[in-house]
């Protein structure tokens, strides 16, 4: 029988990577994207974590369920560490991808080639009825191209040039992109860990 997950995200992109990485473990992929009635979640933290576990707190108390959440962004050394927990409202409260990477490029316009580093930033926080909120990082190494290039992914992977793979990250595969993402990387550590999600109570 097929198993169901639910992870608290609105971000189209998020959703599509996560039912990829959860269907060979046998686990359909519920969203918030599915559930239209569950209220907002104010990214108040000023970090990814904090913002990760508000979101799998805020909506496994309105679902009474256990769900796991995904903070997530990009940071980039020239720019000390911006946009970083701000990486999705960079260019504004309307959350655009495209304008997002415009204010990038034009902020790294004069830095060179050697000192565009940055990386991805993910926290996976699990959270629930009984059960103790964890979380889970993962980190993926790059450096800010100077024009867009390819067209998988979201967000801010067209400019996001993989060491690893030397290729931009919306250049790779979906299943590429797992293997060596932030995100692949989080996953990954959360299932190596789930018996560690004891019932709260048991919790000495
Ligand atoms: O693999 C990625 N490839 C490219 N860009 C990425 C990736 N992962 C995160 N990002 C960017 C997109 C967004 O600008 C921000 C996430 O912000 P973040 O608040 O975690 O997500 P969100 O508001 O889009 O959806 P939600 O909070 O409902 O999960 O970082
Ligand atoms: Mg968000």
């Amino acid at each position: 029988m097929r198993k169901k997950v639910i992870i608290a995200t609105k971000n189209q992109g998020k959703a599509k990577e996560f039912k990829r990485m959860f269907a060979p473990l046998n686990y359909d992929v519920l969203t918030l994207l599915d559930m239209p009635e569950i209220e907002d979640i104010e990214e108040t933290g000023v970090t990814f974590e904090e913002n990760a576990i508000l979101k799998a707190e805020g909506v496994a108390n309105q679902l009474n369920s256990l769900v796991i959440s995904d903070d997530s962004g990009l940071v980039v050394d020239a720019l000390e560490g911006r946009p970083g927990v701000y990486s999705a409202r960079y260019a504004g409260e309307e959350k655009n991808d495209e304008a997002n990477i415009d204010k990038v490029l034009s902020e790294l316009t004069d830095v060179p080639g050697g000192d565009r580093t940055a990386r991805f930033y993910c926290v996976l926080a699990v959270a629930g009825p009984g059960i103790e909120t964890k979380t889970f990082a993962g980190v993926c190494e790059g450096e800010i191209l100077r024009e867009r290039r390819g067209a998988n992914g979201f967000g801010y992977d067209p400019i996001f040039f993989v060491k690893e793979k030397q290729k931009a990250m919306a250049e790779l595969r979906p299943e590429e992109k797992s293997e060596i993402s932030h995100r692949g990387s989080a996953l990954k550590r959360l299932e190596r860990n789930l018996s560690s999600l004891v019932p709260k109570d048991d919790a000495k």
